[in-house]
């Protein structure tokens, strides 16, 4: 029979290290993939004890001239013979075997006697210590698929159908399942949609499983969707979604209203993916077969989407009897496919986290490497910390936390075996800041420039700036020059600088300059270029769409304690500047598109990243600070001794990041000539420490000028005097 044949050539390119065997299975003509998939593996799994057995009954020899020596095949007839449903319909193959029964069955049991145990699958549970307290003993899970039934309802057929439901105290939930016998089943004691049957229960032939009401998934794989909790009727986005188990899971608490949109770039996977959500009845996702790092973030498509799902390719280290374990040997993962994979991994999960509207991203991974899972996520939130928090997740429900050496290990959930009886997994949840919004920020500036202007005293530093409150005493080391007048200077170069500042880069390097003008100007003939093909792009119904999205309480920039901040007071010009310059993003975003014959991914990603940031960016800082710096840079411009050279790039700012950059007049000069040569002028102050060094350095360029003018004066009347004299 074929099933046979092509069973034992796929194991042996396996074994040659050829290929994987999924890979080997989906290329395969022959048509019941997943039957040719589970006798693939099985066969994999039991070789050991298979081989015993077949130089027991000496089977090659016996047989020598129909299997020609073919070892693994006459493995696969005899696993059909003594594990799987019997060598059916194979004519010569099912000679070969029945006609040696008695010598293989007496081998076998020898080989039970020998081990203490009743069948062979516990052979190779004993044999393999991970697998005694896990593979067979790992319950079977049932995903309940809300869109076409409820819990309740598959409980009572499968209770008509003679299964035994067991009742259990959340206290000995773990015992209840650990107990559970051929023919009981329970409900989980998390998820009511899960419910749990004794391991080796094979329901893929259940009516409610082959009509997609119920869904036979692991618990582990069930949490990210939990997690995610999305609320009817949300958009999500599934990064890495097929087969798509987490999509139609997630769907189904959707109650397949809102819409998913589910990435994938493996168009095999995807195809299998269309045919699993079609049995499970769901119709909200769209299937996009696309590299998920290529989706634009700032598309006004997105631009409602507040979940997404991160569930990347991963080394699959948790999952319990996985093939590459019995084919390559436990430990399987090379440190450097460990690298890579967690190089991607940081990549796609930093790229959800672009998205402006999203509100929460879930992260898993079937690993139990913490090089893809608490590693990961700590670098990515190193790097997003001001905007993202990690959630803890299942606080007071779930005892397995992250691997404790890490930090935020306790905002983390992992399963294993021997733990939850379920294959190893990795579940991270990061969520948006509730941060004030940026009209709050702006009405807390304008509190401060009122009260500025009422007093011109170290008050104004301190209630704007507390964490500034040293800096008054660098005024006081200068008594003879006039404090408040420097005070002035430098509120007035950015008023944010003391309000909201957060964190402070003073960048002046001519190189970095002239970089950023050429940015500047390639990015303008950029938009110029592509604006015509872009215009059809911006449609007014995204424009509507946009709108109302800022409009409505999920506005990202505008949400307090989850709830919409008072809109009354929004400005609908600033709505409209928000629209505009997601729209900005979106003519930019195609610029960078067009670059990709000349730019890696990464690259372009990171341009996606820095400018969908600038986006954010501009609308909170750049309508009223900007205007704020540029009038009052003038004013102090025309002020004697100090001098504040120029109101910040547009494009290098943030709302924590203001670039401002004071001079001496004379300073400012020697600067200039030093450009011409090409030098570097001035370090890149990185934080809000530095603040205290440019007003020293103010403060003394203040009082230098001062100095020199009083000795100017006293050389004037000197001269005054001796003239007087002279007459
Ligand atoms: C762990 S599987 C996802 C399983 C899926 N979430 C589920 O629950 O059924 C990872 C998937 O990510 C896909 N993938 C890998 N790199 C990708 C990328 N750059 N963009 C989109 N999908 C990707 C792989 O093709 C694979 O199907």
């Amino acid at each position: 029979m074929f099933l046979y044949v092509e069973a034992a050539r796929i194991i042996s390119q396996v074994l040659k290290k050829k290929s994987s065997i999924k890979n080997l299975v989906f290329s395969s003509t022959y048509e019941n993939k997943k039957q040719l998939y589970a006798l693939t593996c099985e066969c994999l799994k039991f070789s050991d004890v298979l081989d015993k057995i077949l130089e027991g009954a000496r089977l090659l020899e016996k047989e020598k001239e129909f299997l020609q020596g073919d070892r693994i095949l006459a493995r696969v007839l005899l696993y059909e013979f003594l594990l799987g449903k019997g060598v059916q319909h194979a004519g010569k193959y099912r000679m070969c075997i029945m006609g040696h029964r008695k010598e293989i069955n007496s081998e076998m049991r020898k080989i039970l006697e020998k081990q203490g145990v009743r069948n062979l699958r516990d052979v190779v549970y004993n044999h393999c210590p991970d697998n005694a307290t896990t593979g067979h003993t790992l319950p079977k899970y049932v995903r309940v698929n809300q869109i076409k039934t409820d819990t309740n309802t598959v409980i009572e057929n499968f209770q008509k159908n003679g299964w035994k439901l067991l009742k259990y105290k959340s206290s000995n939930f773990r015992e209840t399942v650990e107990s559970l016998r051929e023919g009981e089943f329970m409900q989980d004691a998390h998820f009511p949609d899960l419910l749990v049957f004794p391991g080796g229960t094979d329901l893929h032939e259940n009516e409610l499983c082959v009509t997609g009401e119920i869904i036979q998934q692991d618990k582990a794989s069930c949490i990210p969707a939990h997690v995610l909790n999305p609320e009817e009727g949300a958009e999500v986005i599934d990064c890495c979604a097929a087969p798509g188990n987490k999509t139609s899971h997630v769907a189904s608490l959707i109650r397949n209203k809102g819409r998913i949109y589910a990435f994938d770039k493996d168009a095999r996977r995807m195809s299998t993916m269309k045919k699993l959500i079609g049995i499970a009845g769901v119709s909200c996702v769209e299937c996009l077969c696309q590299d998920f790092l290529t989706v634009v973030p700032t598309d006004p498509k997105y631009s409602m989407v507040e979940y997404v799902l991160v569930d990347p390719s991963c080394s699959g280290s948790g999952i319990v009897n996985r093939m590459s374990q019995i084919t390559d040997g436990k430990d399987s993962v090379s440190d450097q496919r460990l690298h890579q994979l967690s190089k991607f991994q940081i990549s796609i999960l930093k790229h959800a986290l672009r998205f402006p509207g999203v509100k929460r991203v879930v992260y898993s991974t079937c690993s139990i490497h913490p090089e893809e899972n608490e590693m990961v996520v700590n670098e990515v939130y190193s790097q997003v910390s001001d905007q993202f928090e990690l959630v803890e997740i299942m606080p007071n429900d779930w005892l397995e936390r992250g691997a404790p050496e890490h930090e935020h290990s306790q905002c983390f959930i992992r399963l294993s075996p021997d733990q939850s009886l379920t294959n190893g997994f990795f579940v991270s949840c990061f969520e948006r800041r509730k941060i004030a919004c940026s009209f709050d920020s702006l009405k807390k500036t304008n509190a401060c420039k009122k009260k500025r202007k009422k007093s011109k005293s170290e008050t104004f530093i301190k209630e704007c700036g507390d964490n500034k409150s040293e800096s008054t005493d660098t005024f006081n080391q200068f008594p003879d020059i006039d404090n408040d007048q420097i005070r002035n200077e430098i509120s007035n170069a950015d008023e944010n600088a003391f309000g909201d500042l957060l964190s402070m880069k003073h960048i002046d390097s001519s190189v970095e300059k002239k970089k950023q003008k050429r940015k500047h100007e390639e990015y303008d003939s950029n938009i110029g270029r592509s604006e015509g093909r872009n215009e059809s792009n911006i449609n007014a119904a995204n424009r509507k769409k946009k709108k109302k999205k800022i409009k409505s309480e999920k506005c990202f920039q505008c949400t307090e304690n989850g709830k919409n901040t008072d809109r009354k007071d929004t400005n609908t010009d600033l709505i409209d500047k928000h629209v505009q310059l997601s729209e900005q993003s979106n003519i930019q975003e195609n610029r960078i598109e067009s670059e990709s014959e000349y730019c890696n991914k990464e690259t372009i990603n990171e341009k996606r990243w820095e400018h969908g940031k600038e986006v954010e960016n501009e609308i909170s800082t750049s309508e009223q600070s900007n205007e704020v710096a540029k009038q009052d840079s003038k004013q102090a411009k025309k002020r004697k001794g100090l001098y504040i050279v120029e109101d910040y790039p547009k494009r290098k700012k943030s709302d924590a990041t203001i670039c401002i950059n004071i001079h001496s007049e004379k300073e400012k000069k020697k600067k200039e000539r030093k450009q011409k040569k090409g030098e570097t002028v001035s370090k890149i102050n990185e934080n809000v420490d530095d603040l205290d060094e440019i007003i020293l350095n103010i403060a003394s360029a203040a009082k230098h000028d001062l100095e020199k003018k009083q000795k100017r004066k006293k050389k004037k009347k000197k001269k005054k005097k001796k003239s007087v004299v002279g007459e």
